[in-house]
């Protein structure tokens, strides 16, 4: 069975932990008990009734030869994702602490493919989180077939203007004056909903600040605003160095931290470094 119909009759053991503020519950399935129903997702997920995260992560057996284990990634509305950035950094980082992966580089399996992992000390860890693509069958984007640096959409009378971009998930990106004022609850929904991102997306507010920084609000598909998109991190930056916009190595500073990310030409691999941090160990009672 690949998701558990019904919540479990038993405890279940977790593991607290962020990313650069983006939060997660982690579940260990290695044994091969099924992922969490989208009612139990939701569940613990409520930050009033519940342990209170944007993403429940579960880490499982390795899919391929290279890795050491494959995770998925499991939005706060129940749904969902092929990527996570912050998470995969914090799924690295459970399994250094609890020795399946040892000290040196390692892999990992997620739903968008096998990620190398290097551990940099001090609880950071960079993740290659594939290349880019910007092709609109991809992202997926309706309505447009060719791959263009801005896309236009008419949202109740306005042109939004975007960059899109699949990270293994759908992102959007709008370049804005000051990610502070960004209308991010607004219209970071009414860009999910108006039909040019078919499995809705990650809609992302970014502010060029200087060639090697950039400051980054991402409302996400499934969750809402996060305090860090890892994803979304590579995304604008993507965007932002296809426009020549920013040097290939940039700071993108997210309200709840910093993520260095790195492309360096469009046919590689794009890189993003930054903390995973343990919160607490709890168990779920049903
Ligand atoms: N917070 C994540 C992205 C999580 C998945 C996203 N909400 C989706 O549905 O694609 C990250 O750090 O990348």
């Amino acid at each position: 069975m690949d998701r558990a119909a019904h919540p479990r009759a038993s405890a279940l053991r977790f593991t607290k932990m962020h990313g650069a503020g983006n939060d997660f519950v982690v579940l260990d399935l290695r044994d091969g008990m099924p992922a969490p129903s989208a009612d139990l997702c939701r569940a613990l997920a409520d930050r009033r009734t519940g342990v209170g995260c944007d993403q429940i992560l579960t880490i499982e057996r390795p899919r391929s030869g290279q890795a050491v284990a494959a995770y998925r990634i499991w939005n706060s509305d129940g749904s969902s994702s092929q990527q996570c950035g912050n998470g995969a950094r914090c799924v690295a980082a459970w399994l250094v602490r609890d020795g399946a992966a040892g000290s040196g580089d390692f892999a990992l399996d997620s739903p968008a493919g096998t990620h190398a992992v290097q551990p940099l000390g001090g609880h950071r860890y960079r993740i290659a989180m594939g290349v880019p693509d910007f092709a609109p069958q991809a992202v997926p984007l309706a309505g447009f077939d060719a791959a263009q640096d801005e896309y236009s959409v008419d949202i109740d009378g306005d042109d939004v203007r975007f960059g899109a971009v699949s990270m293994g998930n759908p992102h959007a990106v709008l370049e804005v004056l000051d990610a502070a004022t960004a209308p991010v609850a607004t219209l970071g929904p009414a860009l999910q909903r108006s039909g040019a991102l078919p499995q809705s997306g990650n809609i992302g507010f970014a502010e060029v600040v200087s060639r090697d920084r950039i400051r980054l609000r991402v409302f996400e598909r499934g969750v809402g605003e996060t305090l860090a998109c890892g994803s979304g991190a590579c995304a604008a930056a993507a965007v932002m160095m296809r426009r020549g916009r920013v040097d290939r190595e940039v700071a993108v500073v997210l309200p709840g931290g910093e993520l260095r990310i790195a492309w360096p030409d469009d046919t590689a691999q794009i890189s993003m470094a930054g903390p995973a941090a343990f919160v607490y160990e709890g168990e779920w009672l049903p």
